[in-house]
């Protein structure tokens, strides 16, 4: 059985005559990896500061562990780390006095050994004794997940985690991510407006756009599709553009960094692929080339259609 962790439904927030957050509902199970995607403006940050009670909502309820926000805030808050927005250091103190004093202000009786414990976790005990105005915008968002982790929650809501970060940067975040849901088995929540970072790492996601739901579900299932744009790096893209013609109508071509972006079903490209190969052609490398933006697309003209 599924043990339901977040439950929203009908939630809605009006700002005067802007509705950010349209009768959403949605359902986050135990152990999920969730994706909340969607673009600027979607509603994103609203909904998660409805699920923190930072904002009451307009209409509809939100249960957190099978508890309402409303009359449980405090139970459900102690089960709950979230990082929202960037995370607040104090900037000449140390990494482990941040924690320590942070550890503090939530209440809980934080040891030694936990504060050196997340540090551990999250890739900085090696550094536990420096300021925090030394450290990169990751080590800092790598610091704010330790703080947290700080009292054990159940739950890690976080929003937008990775923006502003550098490709490595991006990784750890998403390594730290999997690791937590993997072997720890925390339930996460996390907001981004890039698919391509949630397809990674979610098992189930949700978007939505103008405060509206346009679909959930399993990850994998929802960007199954027949075809797929996907961009080929190959030693020699002349000679690769006949042998794609035998294979793929199309095929844009990227000059100067040897790649072509194509339209093509799995079956196609491990047949490309090979095509390719067999012909003395170097691929370097096959990734495919999926935006929000023509998910979006895709999806509402399947609605249209129907
Ligand atoms: N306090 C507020 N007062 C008025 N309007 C607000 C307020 N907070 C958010 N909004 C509006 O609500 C809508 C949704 O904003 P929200 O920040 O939830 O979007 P988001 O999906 O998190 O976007 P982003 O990815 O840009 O953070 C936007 O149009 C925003 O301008």
């Amino acid at each position: 059985m599924n043990d339901t962790i977040i439950e929203i439904n009908g939630l809605t927030k009006k700002f005067g005559s802007l509705t950010a957050v349209d009768n959403l509902d949605l359902k986050v199970y135990k152990g999920d990896i969730f994706g909340f995607l969607g673009p600027n403006g979607a509603g994103k940050s609203t909904t998660i500061r409805m699920l923190l009670s930072l904002i009451k909502p307009t209409s509809g309820s939100i249960k957190i562990f099978g508890l309402s926000v409303k009359r449980d805030r405090k139970n459900i808050m102690r089960r709950i780390g979230a990082i929202v927005e960037k995370p607040d250091f104090y900037l000449y103190l140390t990494a482990y006095k941040n924690l320590e004093i942070l550890g503090r202000l939530s209440g809980a009786d934080i040891s030694k050994n936990k504060i050196m414990e997340m540090l551990e976790l999250v890739g900085l005990a090696s550094r536990h004794n420096s300021k925090v105005k030394t450290f990169s915008h990751g080590m800092k968002q790598r610091l704010g997940l330790a703080q947290a982790l700080l009292h054990d929650p159940e739950l890690i809501i976080l929003d937008e985690p990775t923006t502003g970060l550098d490709p490595q940067g991006m990784k750890e975040i998403r390594e730290l991510i999997l690791y937590l849901s993997r072997s720890k088995g925390k339930t996460i929540f996390l907001s981004s407006h890039i698919l391509h970072e949630v397809e990674m790492i979610a098992n189930r996601m949700i978007i939505i756009n103008k405060g509206k739901k346009i679909v959930e579900g399993n990850v994998a299932d929802l960007l199954r599709s027949d075809k797929m744009n996907v961009s080929f790096e190959v030693s020699d893209p002349l000679k690769a553009s006949e042998i794609i013609k035998e294979i793929a109508e199309g095929g844009e071509f990227h000059p100067g960094s040897n790649k072509i972006t194509l339209s093509l079903t799995q079956k196609e490209i491990s047949e490309l692929n090979k095509k390719l190969v067999e012909n003395g052609i170097e691929v370097y490398s096959i990734v495919p080339v999926r935006s929000l933006e023509e998910y979006f697309l895709k999806i509402t003209e399947g609605a249209n259609n129907d």
